[in-house]
């Protein structure tokens, strides 16, 4: 027997007579990891099986209601730099000649083709119905299209008009109904297809200033994971985009209205380019990802406001395991800062009113 043997029997025996017992954590310790680490990678293994494979935009129909301006018009520029052909959906037709000759500019060969179509999403679907069905005679049947017509009011609960509620529930909401229903049959025939809502931060928290629009946003969330069940077999993916505020007609409108309270929360999560907006959703719908997010503030809200909606990717699942416990930490932090400003806001113009008076 060697010196070295003599030693480990020496350790073996010497475990075995006094403390083996104490190896036995470590030792669950270790089985326990070794689990972990083969369930991931099992997770890995299968991720195929749950990520759509990407639409390839050259050569697509895209049809992008709003492409006429802000947001849905960048979309519209960012799919054409990538090969498809674009029908933009709006009301106004001058804005939509205008916004034809910038996205033609972002052509990258001389097939492509944009064609305008001038109709409100919101009113009579069986006119949207007509106009889809021109659209996929001229340039074929859709591959993707993106809900973009929307519009938004931010005024206090008791200061809007009531009229006001329905009107944004009709765009916003009705409006991406109707061009879905429209596009979804030749889809689910031809066993392909990306659907984009584009919704809202505003869509995930409701925020003083929204009791209007926050609803209509969220309630595209509730389509889009009904939607998406329903389509899954179908090859056919749906994706929910939630832009912060974004520099466009559409914001400069809003913010002619928009109360201090709302200004100065918004500001948390900064204002993003419209270019910048398209460039990230349009990379998800392609992707077939569900959720699609806009800035860190964005990605802690989609993990934060996961629910149940669909993953498509493993990374994805597990970044929500991992992080959730400690964004809601974080957010409980926003929230006491939102509540502080509301109550400072209030505050102030009460001492105003009261200066007022006694002057
Ligand atoms: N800008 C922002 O800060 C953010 C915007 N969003 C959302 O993104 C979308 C686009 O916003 P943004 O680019 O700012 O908006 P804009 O006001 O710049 O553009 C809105 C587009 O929608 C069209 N549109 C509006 N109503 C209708 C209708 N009834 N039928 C057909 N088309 C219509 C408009 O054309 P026309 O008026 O000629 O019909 C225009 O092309 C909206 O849904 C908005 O809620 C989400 C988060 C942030
Ligand atoms: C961990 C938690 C993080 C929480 C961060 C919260 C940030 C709140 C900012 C909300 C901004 C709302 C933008 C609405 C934009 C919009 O839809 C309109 N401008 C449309 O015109």
């Amino acid at each position: 027997m060697s010196a070295e043997e003599g030693l480990s029997s020496a350790i073996s025996d010497w475990l075995i007579i006094n403390s083996w017992w104490l190896l036995l954590p470590f030792v669950m310790l270790l089985v326990v990891a070794a689990f972990i680490v083969a369930f991931v990678l099992l997770l890995y293994m299968i991720s195929p099986l749950i990520s759509p494979k990407p639409l390839k935009l050259n050569g697509a129909h895209v049809v992008v209601t709003g492409g006429s301006s802000g947001i849905g018009k960048c979309i519209a520029m960012e799919c054409y730099r990538q090969g498809a052909f674009i029908t933009l959906v709006a009301r106004d037709e001058s804005k939509l000649v205008q916004a034809k000759k910038e996205v033609e500019k972002c052509a990258i060969n001389d097939k492509q083709v944009v064609l305008c179509i001038s109709v409100d999403v919101s009113k009579d679907y069986s006119q949207v119905e007509s106009v889809i069905k021109q659209a996929q005679e001229k340039l074929g049947p859709v591959d993707m299209l993106v809900n973009c017509a929307g519009t938004a009011v931010s005024e206090k609960f008791e200061q809007l008009e009531v009229d006001r509620f329905r009107k944004l529930m009709e765009v916003n909401y009705l409006g991406s109904v109707y061009p879905t229903r429209a596009v979804i049959t030749t889809m689910k025939e031809r066993r392909m297809g990306r659907i984009m809502f584009v919704s809202s931060q505003a869509g995930q928290i409701g925020l003083f200033g929204y009791t209007a629009y926050s609803p209509s946003k969220f309630a595209l969330r509730g389509l889009a994971e009904s939607l998406q069940m329903e389509m899954k077999p179908y090859n056919i993916y749906v994706t929910v985009a939630y832009p912060p505020d974004t520099d466009t007609p559409g914001l400069a409108e809003e913010n002619k209205t928009k109360p201090l309270e709302t200004k100065m929360i918004s500001e948390t999560s900064g204002v993003c380019q419209p270019e910048q907006v398209a460039k990230i959703v349009v990379k998800d719908a392609v992707q077939g990802n569900f959720t699609s997010s806009v800035g860190p503030d964005g990605y802690m809200l989609a993990a934060l406001t996961c629910g149940m909606s669909p993953v498509t990717s493993i990374t994805e699942g597990l970044q929500q395991i991992v992080t959730m416990g400690l964004f809601r930490t974080i957010a409980l932090f926003y929230l006491g800062s939102f509540d502080s400003i509301v109550r400072r806001c209030m505050i102030q113009r009460e001492q105003s009113k009261a200066v007022d008076k006694s002057e």
